[in-house]
């Protein structure tokens, strides 16, 4: 069945989500014993909409960054797509936020310097989210965040208003622009969508929010939302700046990177690179390939990097992974 591959090499365990067309398993890498998220995609169902899931895997295969979920693998049947990923233990940012009401102004400032840097590292490389909330934003151990695409946003065929209408959930982080069915620029549509993240971790509320849809176009479109008390002055500017209703009066990422609410206590501009770029191998991750291939570093290293998504690709990342938390992950000899 459409299942055999998969399941050979990984254990499928509970749904944590299901939207539009994909399904989100957990599940467990046999061999490495780490844990994966798997996104399980029906052609059938897909459709024509088929060729946004290769934009997508196309996108994930060039977007590499320390705070964005990783695509591991591809595995493609006859009837099903199934992507490997990341998983994040720490669950959606959203339940976090609800957990705690409304978050701390350092803590907010801590998580969403991360949301910037990995915005801002999309946009370095042409693409631009669309879809930026707290659902799409996951935790990982020790407080860090990863950034998703659950509903096939990146780079949507039609403007954003078809992706409006077909995607589920609130369009409450919507740019006016784009609420507008007016043409918009991506990166700015992020921009506005930033700012109500931003708003909603310092407030645990949303700036602009109605039952009504058409309402909640209104509201947006002009852009007045309430200031609680408790927002310093420095937040209080930042928030104006990025949810300025004409998307050329935005603050644009560049002074976005070093505006001094977000340098307050770090002092040191937004660090947006990646850390995992593809191009340099982890020396000792390809060492312990090898050694497990019983093959040499040489031809571990050229396989690598052919960048196959398959298995090797899936190895190679988990030892990465683990090199950066500190955890050392030993293949098991082949007996
Ligand atoms: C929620 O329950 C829990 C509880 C405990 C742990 C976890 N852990 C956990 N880990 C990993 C995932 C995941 C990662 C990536 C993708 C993905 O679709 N990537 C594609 C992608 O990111 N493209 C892309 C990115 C940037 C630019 C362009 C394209 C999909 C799912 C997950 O999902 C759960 C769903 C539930 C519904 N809301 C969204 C998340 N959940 C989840």
């Amino acid at each position: 069945s459409d299942y055999d591959e998969v399941t050979q090499r990984y254990r499928l365990q509970e749904t944590v989500g299901s939207g539009g067309f994909a399904k989100v398993k957990l599940a467990t890498h046999i061999l490495t014993g780490e844990k994966v998220a798997i996104k399980i995609m029906d052609k059938r169902a897909l459709g024509d909409d088929l060729p946004r899931v290769q934009t997508e895997i196309k996108a994930m295969k060039e977007l590499v960054h320390q705070h964005i979920c990783t695509l591991y693998e591809v595995i493609e049947t006859s009837n099903k797509i199934f992507m490997v990923l990341e998983y994040c233990p720490g669950g959606e940012l959203f339940d976090y936020i609800v957990a705690k009401d409304r978050l701390k102004e350092d803590e907010a400032r801590m998580f969403f310097r991360q949301i910037v840097s990995a915005v801002a590292y999309i946009h370095h490389k042409g693409y631009a989210h669309r879809d930026l909330k707290p659902e799409n934003l996951l935790l990982d151990e020790d407080q860090s965040l990863k950034l998703i695409d659950f509903g096939l946003a990146a780079k949507p065929k039609g403007g954003m208003k078809e992706q409006l209408e077909t995607c589920c959930g609130s369009p409450a982080y919507a740019a006016p622009e784009l609420v507008s069915g007016k043409t918009y620029i991506g990166s700015e549509a992020d921009i506005w969508s930033m700012g109500v993240l931003l708003y909603a971790l310092l407030c645990g509320f949303l700036p602009f929010d109605d039952e009504n849809v058409a309402h909640l176009y209104k509201k947006i479109q002009k852009g007045e939302y309430e200031e609680p008390r408790w927002l310093t002055p420095g937040s209080r500017q930042l928030l104006k700046q990025m949810l300025q209703v004409n998307p050329k009066k935005r603050i644009t990422m560049k002074e976005l990177l070093k505006n001094p609410w977000l340098l307050q206590g770090f002092d040191v501009p937004i660090d947006w690179e990646s850390k995992c770029e593809k191009e340099q191998l982890n020396a000792d991750c390809v060492t312990e390939m090898a050694v497990f291939n019983n093959v040499s570093r040489k031809e571990m290293a050229s396989k690598i990097k052919k960048w196959e998504y398959d298995e090797t690709t899936t190895i190679y990342f988990l030892l990465l992974a683990n090199k950066y938390n500190g955890r050392t992950l030993r293949l098991p000899l082949r007996t």
